[in-house]
């Protein structure tokens, strides 16, 4: 157990008097990258919303670090580098300004903005507003924010939406300098082969409950060389 950075034990969540998520149990543990995939409305918004401490479970736990948001806030959050599926920027504002924001609000030095931006390969272009980015620059610069306090956790919710084949590929590459670097990695996707590229586990879930899980070698191993997307097509099928 010493290497688990996020721990959920029997976790559920209700909405609306509706079961949304049932009981689950997941763990990722550090330079590990876990990929939560299903079909429109299987609960990983929900899940990962749950674990950045924006939504309560109904019942079970979730630890991160050993932490819980429920006694421990400012500790619990500060563990966590967090990629909302969307996020409206400040108007006027260049990428630098954008991250020294946010770096100023975890009390994160100047150089590592830059050190960062670099990272994400946008120094070039620190000082254009990001209105006039790309959504692929864009989706690099909420990486940029995830990673800038190098939280163990790093929890990114459809971080490849709408980004072209050259920008997924990117992404995957940051995503494996983060598994590198010794993060814990969570996403959701929609895209299997983001998942096949970037993550050592792939979940699937439907209507809340984990269907299936494992790593790309062992689907392919079970449904062939079409792998998760064989696992796809059988459970999201003639839906
Ligand atoms: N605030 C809410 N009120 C009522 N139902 C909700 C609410 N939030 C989520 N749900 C329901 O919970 C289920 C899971 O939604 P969630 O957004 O977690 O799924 P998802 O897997 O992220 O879907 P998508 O791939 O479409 O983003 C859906 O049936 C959704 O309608």
């Amino acid at each position: 157990m010493a290497d688990t950075v996020l721990h959920l034990q029997g976790v559920k969540k209700d909405i609306g008097g509706q079961p949304i998520i049932h009981s689950l149990d997941m763990q990722v543990d550090r330079g590990q990258v876990l990929a939560l995939c299903g079909g429109n409305g299987a609960g990983k918004s929900t899940i990962l919303r749950m674990i950045v401490g924006i939504l309560q479970p109904t019942h079970g736990t979730i630890e991160v670090n050993g932490l819980s948001w429920k006694e421990s806030r400012k500790a619990y959050a500060e563990q966590i580098g967090y990629m909302p599926d969307d996020y409206l920027f400040g108007q006027g504002l260049s990428a630098e300004e954008t991250l020294a924001f946010w770096a100023s609000l975890r009390k994160v030095s100047p150089s590592r903005v830059h050190e960062t931006l670099t990272l994400v390969g946008l120094a070039d272009v620190k000082n254009k507003p990001v209105t006039s980015f790309s959504k692929g620059m864009r989706q690099r610069l909420l990486f940029a924010q995830a990673l800038l306090a190098k939280p163990p956790l790093l929890v990114m919710d459809e971080p490849t939406n709408g980004l072209d084949p050259y920008w997924m590929d990117s992404f995957v590459d940051l995503v494996r300098y983060a598994k590198q670097e010794g993060h814990a990695v969570i996403f959701s996707t929609h895209q299997l082969q983001v998942a096949e590229a970037a993550a050592d586990h792939v979940v699937f879930l439907k209507e809340g409950r984990i269907v299936e899980e494992g790593t790309t070698a062992s689907f392919i191993q079970a449904y062939g060389s079409y792998g998760l997307q064989a696992v796809f097509a059988k459970l999201f099928g003639f839906r």
